[in-house]
């Protein structure tokens, strides 16, 4: 199963941009889970943005990556944040009208990304596999990746949950 995050929607294609992975979709979490994610929000979210419930969660084996995708403008609305964990791995951002632009972030375990304004909407983002993962000259070698992503609801919809309350993140 995969998400509807992607451009298209669509669980195939969705299956195409990211290889070697399983995910899922989670809404209980521990009291210590919750605190990080208020935090993430906090961090992340405005007070006017509603997030998308329950939070999606992706592992991603050794040898797994995401090719270059903008998230659906149907399913996510302004703002993606994600929380990295285990392997650090390199995200390389490029703008989907003038390739020539681009930059990469190194994602270190641990660390909080935030895609919002331009580089939510005109930069495609992917995840580099093993062979091409370098920030800059330096290696940087890919082991299992989970990463944890708060996306808030393209405005005008409801919560994710109809009839829950807002989530945490
Ligand atoms: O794993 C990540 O941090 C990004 C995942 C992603 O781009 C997506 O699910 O649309
Ligand atoms: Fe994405």
């Amino acid at each position: 199963m995969a998400g509807p995050y992607l451009e298209t929607g669509l669980t195939e294609l969705s299956v195409q941009a990211i290889h070697g992975f399983r995910e899922t979709e989670k809404s209980r979490w521990s009291e210590a889970s919750r605190a990080i994610l208020q935090r993430v929000q906090a961090a992340a979210f405005g007070p006017d943005q509603t997030l998308l419930s329950p939070v999606h969660v992706l592992d991603l084996e050794p040898r797994g990556y995401i090719k270059p995708h903008v998230d659906s403008i149907k399913f996510c609305g302004a703002t993606i944040a994600g929380l990295s964990l285990l392997s650090p791995s390199v995200m390389r951002l490029v703008h989907t009208q003038q390739p020539g632009e681009w930059l990469e972030l190194l994602l270190e375990p641990g660390s909080l990304y935030i895609l919002r304004g331009s580089a939510r909407y005109d930069f495609s983002h992917e995840i580099l596999r093993d062979e091409e993962s370098f920030f800059g000259e330096r290696r940087i070698p890919r082991g299992r990746r989970i990463s944890v992503i708060c996306r808030s609801l393209p405005e005008g919809i409801g919560s994710g949950e109809p009839g829950q309350p807002p989530p945490a993140c």
